[in-house]
């Protein structure tokens, strides 16, 4: 479970958050959805813990993640850009470096790396150099460097931005399978088909503030609106920043 607290974070002259709070919860997939500069970046950051709050406070499964880091860490997943894989290495030897990364041992690491691979059906592609993978399978790597040391806990800062739609369509099924094993994931977006189709809870923020949280028939509801989208811009007061 990931859990924000009153979080505030003043960057130069902006504050980029503004009193933020939401609960991500295991099992379930949380987007935070916001126009452009809303702080979602920022968020995710602060909740990885490399971006320090200047008050309140974001807890990995109790865990304060500015008080005790590596504890934190240990819980918590980051999806990194899949354009930043090590071409000269194949996905085993990458997801077993990440698996010592972590503080595995190396033979702990080598069983994790096999039951990631397993885990996401990959050892088709897991003794090829990453090398000319395909965005797919590049994908996959990431979310397998992401997740082999076995974190309740996955966080992706828009994991579909530049992606095509086969890629997407393999991501989201990524996402539904960390999901249907009890992960809590929290991604953003602005993606409003991605987040309608994906997510169990959505929290649309801007200026660093939550302006509405629930299920998106909640929010539709609460906006009096049919569409996510539609509640968005009623609810943000403007269609600056949509994705469709
Ligand atoms: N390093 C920085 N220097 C100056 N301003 C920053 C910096 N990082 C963030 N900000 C500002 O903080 C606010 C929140 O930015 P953030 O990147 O978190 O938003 P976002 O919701 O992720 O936006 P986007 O959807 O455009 O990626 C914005 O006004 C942004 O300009």
């Amino acid at each position: 479970m990931i859990k924000v607290t009153n979080l505030n974070k003043k960057i130069g002259d902006v504050n980029a958050l503004n009193g933020l709070s939401f609960t991500a919860q295991d099992g379930k997939i949380t987007g935070l959805l916001g126009p452009n500069g809303a702080g979602k970046t920022t968020c995710l950051r602060t909740v990885f813990g490399l971006l320090k709050a200047d008050s309140g406070n974001a807890e990995i499964d109790g865990i304060d993640v500015a008080k005790e880091p590596m504890v934190a860490k240990q819980k918590l997943g980051l999806f990194p850009d899949p354009c930043g894989l090590y071409e000269r290495l194949t996905p085993r030897e990458y997801i077993t470096f990440f698996a010592q990364l972590s503080g595995l041992n190396a033979s702990d690491a080598k069983q994790a790396t096999i039951d990631v691979i397993n885990k996401l059906a990959m050892n088709d592609i897991a003794d090829r150099r990453c090398q000319g993978f395909s965005q797919g399978q590049r994908m996959k790597t990431a979310l397998a460097q992401a997740v082999v040391h076995n974190p309740s806990n996955i966080i992706l800062d828009e994991p579909t931005r530049g992606l095509d739609v086969m890629s997407t369509r393999i991501l989201r099924e990524l996402l539904l399978l960390l999901k249907a094993q009890g992960h809590c994931v929290l991604f953003s977006s602005h993606v409003m088909q991605e987040v309608a189709a994906l997510c169990d809870h959505v929290v649309i923020m801007a200026n660093g503030q939550v302006i509405a949280q629930g299920s998106v028939a909640e929010l539709c509801e609460h906006a009096g609106k049919e569409t996510l989208e539609e509640a968005f811009v009623a609810l943000i007061g403007s269609d600056e920043g949509i994705a469709a």
